[in-house]
């Protein structure tokens, strides 16, 4: 039998097996050693020793808003810190990647196959005693019986931190650009291009962005309803949309990725992004008369891409940590320090990623009400209030809170898929996973839900703490004290989330000047960019409300 089913090798070290009935961990590389490298050498020791725990770390960065709102005014301060959140959080993500869907095991493959997932930690072997190795049933639960007594929403909950509706599409449109499932090839297959490549707003590939654009002044094709502009029909561009019910012609918008037409939210990201493009456009025309088409909407393209990583860092991720300490994007402060500029997105990342209790069950738009059915392939609900009363509508409205018992009705066959999925692909358990990023595994179902019936729950399905499977665990999770989810999805997602973002191409010491963003004018728009001044600069009406937590 496999004896590294078990997973014996701890902090790291690579289980071999020797044979049917021997193995050795490998601890190279660890600083760490002994037969399960379970002995941390002097130095780390004395690290780990100086290393406050993720959850102290938490609670120091929620509270003391006295002391932060002085480390906040003193810039150089801001940026020691900022350096450290980028460091400690990009240096767990494994650059190159290591593992894929298809080998329990190092390979080439899961370095030079782009069109897989890369996988963080490597599938359960086959020929293992259980699905998670040794540990739990031989049989997981049946998954129509979890999602009726773990992720079926009975009564909506909102997120407690005042998250707004307008920040679950933002995380919708924004992740869609880089979580791209080809479902028709398997659940490891992805089409994108593994990073923030602003494909969303541009189209898949460079056949999609020249059907979208306009060739004139490096704009991007748009059509005026109502005195606003709005995405042309699709009957006039030819793009691939993807609807998930039928829709009439004059609601067939042609955007940048195939799924937005289903969601008026994501029709209104679509659409600001376009004006903000074409805005910027203009602004670039006027500073470089003499430039062409090409070079306006290549640096347009940048430019907007510099933009969209600040409203990330500085305003969505900001709401997302509910940290008092004010985030910054400075792509300066890792100059210098040994980071690689390349991202691959992986497969646990999209798992985690399935936000789906965000959404509320319906939608309050200028006073009328829309149930998630009336919004459904609607976009012309945009059209109708206009975008400034739409956006104003969504910014007043609370998110859904991500826990368990909430996903909305339209979700549930979601999250049948994704549980389905990540046994097809094997995941291991959400204790590995917490250990694997250097959080202390669970031991009951009660300290992993603080829930005595949640627990009970959980114990009947899985008979062993370390079975749970690791989307269930995400879930189930109990939050944080002044946090918007349980521990694990922050000390996960933050890591895939800065890495992904600071190992961007514009990020790196030849792209990140004024120069490559038309001069001083658009490394300006980059520097300060802000979700209100995205909208605000692209609406004629007064600035209505834009934010990502309700006023
Ligand atoms: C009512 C609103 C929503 C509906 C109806 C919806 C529906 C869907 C559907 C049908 C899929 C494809 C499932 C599959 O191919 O296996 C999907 C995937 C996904 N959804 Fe949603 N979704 C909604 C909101 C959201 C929100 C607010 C988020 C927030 C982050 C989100 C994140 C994702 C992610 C990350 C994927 C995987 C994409 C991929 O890998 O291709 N969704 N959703
Ligand atoms: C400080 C920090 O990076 O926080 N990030 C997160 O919490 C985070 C969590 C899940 C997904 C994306 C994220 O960015």
């Amino acid at each position: 039998e496999n004896l590294c089913c078990s997973y014996p090798c701890q902090n790291g070290g690579v289980c071999l097996t020797k044979g049917f009935n021997d193995y050795e961990c490998d601890c190279t590389n660890t600083d760490f050693y002994g037969k399960h490298c379970e002995v941390p050498s002097f130095s780390k020791r004395i690290k780990l020793w100086l290393k406050p725990s993720p959850s102290t770390l938490h609670n120091l960065l929620v509270g003391n808003k006295w002391f932060w709102n002085i480390v906040n005014s003193i810039p150089f301060m801001r940026k020691f810190i900022m350096k450290r959140v980028y460091t400690i959080r990009a240096d767990i993500i494994d650059s190159p990647p290591t593992y894929d869907n298809e080998h329990s095991y190092i390979t080439l493959d899961a370095n030079y196959n782009l069109s897989f997932f890369t996988r963080t930690l490597p599938p359960v072997p086959i020929e293992c005693p259980t699905p998670m190795g040794v540990a739990g049933k031989t049989k997981l639960p049946d998954i129509d019986e979890l999602v009726q007594k773990l992720f079926v929403r009975e009564k909506f909950k909102p997120e407690l931190r005042g998250t707004s509706a307008l920040f679950s599409f933002f995380a919708q449109h924004f992740t869609h650009q880089f979580f791209k499932t080809d479902i028709k090839r398997g659940p490891q297959y992805q089409w994108g291009g593994h990073g923030v490549d602003m494909t969303h707003v541009y189209g898949k590939d460079k056949h999609d962005e020249h059907l979208l654009r306009s060739f004139k002044d490096g704009k991007l094709k748009f059509q005026t309803i109502n005195n606003e502009d709005w995405p042309p029909l699709n009957k006039d561009v030819g793009v691939e949309m993807k609807y998930i019910m039928p829709v009439k012609e004059d609601s067939n918008f042609a955007l940048g990725h195939s799924f937005f037409g289903n969601l008026p939210g994501l029709f209104m990201y679509a659409t600001i992004w376009m004006r903000e493009h074409n805005r910027v456009c203009d602004v670039m025309k006027k500073e470089h008369p003499d430039w062409d088409d090409e070079r306006l909407f290549q640096t347009g393209k940048l430019i907007l891409l510099g933009a969209t990583i600040r409203i990330v860092v500085e305003e969505y991720i900001q709401q997302l940590s509910n940290y008092n300490f004010k985030l910054l994007f400075d792509p300066t402060l890792l100059f210098g320090e040994p980071f690689q500029y390349q991202n691959r997105v992986a497969l646990e990342f999209n798992h985690l990623y399935h936000w789906h209790p965000l959404m509320p069950d319906d939608f309050n738009i200028g006073g009328t009400n829309y149930t998630i059915k009336d919004f459904l392939v609607n976009p012309r609900i945009v059209i109708k209030h206009g975008m400034a009363t739409f956006v104003d509508s969504l910014s007043k409205q609370n998110a859904g809170s991500i826990t368990v018992k909430n996903h909305g009705k339209y979700t549930l066959n979601v999250v049948k898929e994704l549980m389905k999925h990540g046994r097809t692909l094997r995941l291991q358990s959400f204790n590995n996973y917490r250990k694997r990023f250097n959080l202390p595994p669970h031991k009951s179902f009660q300290e992993l839900t603080g829930n005595k019936k949640l627990a009970k729950v959980l114990e009947n399905f899985y008979g062993d703490i370390d079975a749970v499977e690791f989307y269930v665990g995400l879930i189930t999770e109990k939050r944080r004290p002044k946090a918007v989810f349980g521990e694990a999805i922050v000390e996960m997602g933050a890591p895939y989330s800065l890495k992904g973002l600071m190992a961007n191409p514009i990020c790196s010491p030849k792209y990140w000047k004024p120069s490559t963003f038309g001069g001083e004018i658009g490394w300006e728009i980059v520097n300060t960019a802000t979700l209100q001044k995205l909208f605000c600069q692209n609406l004629k009406e007064d600035c209505p409300i834009v934010s990502f937590k309700v006023p």
